[in-house]
């Protein structure tokens, strides 16, 4: 058995992975690892060598090669001296998946995903809502274009592949929080 039980949640930029993630470390006790927090922590790292290629992806809405989001990953799951996690915004695309089944085949096994599904109207206005106090340089419109653009071309088929292995739990993302 592998070491580790991973939770995928995915959904469009603003479906509100983050928020419900902190409501399931409340009342269920795993650890929350939001993959775009990990990228935007190593781009602030003094002398990380990956900084501008972060910003740039962050930026332009696209990915981030697998390998330095899942090295990131998986420091932090060691790192953190649990088992059971939630892994927030990761697999975005197919490099993503591919990368992640090399490296964790036997150390982390994939039980379910969560998928929150949200119209791009809802998606956009939240996320431009959330910019008014994120800070992020990727919550304004012409970033979320692309962020949505990657989101239909790229992440949605890996969502398709885990609804195929029956391991993807569907939620109406345009819910109020609580509900
Ligand atoms: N169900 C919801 N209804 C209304 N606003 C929400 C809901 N879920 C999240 N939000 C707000 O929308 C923004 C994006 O939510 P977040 O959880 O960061 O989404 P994601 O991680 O999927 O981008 C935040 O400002 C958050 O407070
Ligand atoms: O596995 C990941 C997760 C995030 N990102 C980058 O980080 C950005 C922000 O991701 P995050 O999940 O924080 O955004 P959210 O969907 O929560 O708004 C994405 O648009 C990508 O550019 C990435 O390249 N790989
Ligand atoms: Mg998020």
């Amino acid at each position: 058995m592998a070491k580790y039980n991973v939770v995928f949640v995915l959904g469009g930029p603003g479906a509100g992975k983050g928020t419900q993630c902190e409501n399931i470390v409340r009342d269920f006790g795993y650890v929350h690892l939001s993959a775009g927090d990990l990228l935007r922590a190593e781009r602030q790292r003094p002398g990380s060598q990956f900084g501008e290629e972060i910003e740039g992806h962050i930026r332009n809405g696209t990915i981030v090669p697998v390998q330095i989001t899942c090295s990131l990953l998986r420091r932090a799951m060691e790192d953190s001296g649990k088992n059971n996690f939630l892994i927030d915004g990761f697999p975005r695309n197919k490099d993503n998946l591919d990368g992640w089944n090399k490296a964790m085949e036997g150390v982390a096994d994939v039980k379910m995903v969560l998928f929150f599904d949200c119209t791009e109207k809802t998606c956009i206005d939240r996320c431009l809502n959330r910019g008014k106090t994120s800070g992020r340089s990727d919550d304004n419109l012409e970033s979320l274009q692309k962020r949505i653009q990657t989101y239909t071309n790229s992440t949605m088929s890996i969502i398709e592949h885990y609804k195929k292995m029956d391991l993807v739990c569907e939620l109406n993302g345009e819910n109020s929080p609580d509900k």
